[in-house]
């Protein structure tokens, strides 16, 4: 959804996504080791993506990383290393980098605690997010009430889901731990892997 929309406008030429999976070190309840979700990912965008890539520094750190660092380890590699893209014309362009998040996670701007404001004034006004509509959150009323999101709205795009797909990593965990089919809900060789290694506790 997020290629259809930068093809369907000139405004930006896209050039590669990247999953950054989340290192141990979040402790987040239910995640599989940071090596296997790495694994994951990659079986993921090989079998599905012309665009997509995964980018394993942030789960071979062994603190949590920030997003707004995450983000600023993009532009370190991509722009300040690399100097950005090298054009036709033989110059170098820098690359604009945007956390691409569904809505609950932009929704998840308004906790109290979870998100530095310094760090929401770096990602959505420096870098700018393009964001997934998801079922269950009012991404467009959640914009007008954030006072940081609105103070920044011309650098967030937001992308209308015209099928609901309300997957859940929860729920595909859940479904696997007690025994159900998760055909169809995630790439094959994901699903293969998921049973070769025995990830959340599926037991035959
Ligand atoms: N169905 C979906 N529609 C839109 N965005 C999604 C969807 N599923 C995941 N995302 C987005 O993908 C990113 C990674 O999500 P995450 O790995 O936390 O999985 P999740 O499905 O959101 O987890 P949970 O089941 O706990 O809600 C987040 O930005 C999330 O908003
Ligand atoms: N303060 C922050 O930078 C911050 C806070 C909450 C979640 N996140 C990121 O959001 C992503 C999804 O997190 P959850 O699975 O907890 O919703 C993760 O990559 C996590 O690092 C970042």
């Amino acid at each position: 959804m997020a290629k259809d929309h930068f093809m369907e406008r000139n405004e930006f030429e896209l050039l590669t996504g990247y999953y950054s999976p989340v290192s141990d070190a979040y402790m987040k309840e239910g995640l599989a080791a940071a090596m296997h979700r790495v694994k994951m990912c990659q079986l993921a965008v090989e079998s599905t993506s012309d665009w997509l890539m995964v980018d394993s520094w942030e789960p071979r750190q062994t603190t949590y990383q920030r997003t707004a660092v995450v983000l600023d380890h993009f532009d370190e590699e991509l722009n300040k290393t690399e100097g950005g893209i090298l054009t036709k014309s033989g110059q170098r362009k820098p690359i604009r980098i945007m956390l691409l998040a569904g809505g609950d996670l932009i929704a998840s701007f308004g906790h109290p605690g979870v998100w530095d404001p310094q760090d929401l004034h770096h990602i959505v006004g420096h870098y700018g997010s393009v964001i997934i509509e998801r079922t269950g959150t009012d991404v467009y009323g959640f914009l007008l009430s954030h006072d940081i999101l609105y103070q920044h709205r011309m650098n967030v795009t937001v992308i209308k889901q015209l099928i609901h797909n309300d997957i859940s990593s929860t729920k595909i965990r859940l479904f696997v731990k007690r025994g159900m089919s998760i055909k169809y809900l995630l790439p094959n060789p994901v699903i293969d892997y998921i049973h070769a290694h025995k990830l959340y506790s599926y037991t035959k």
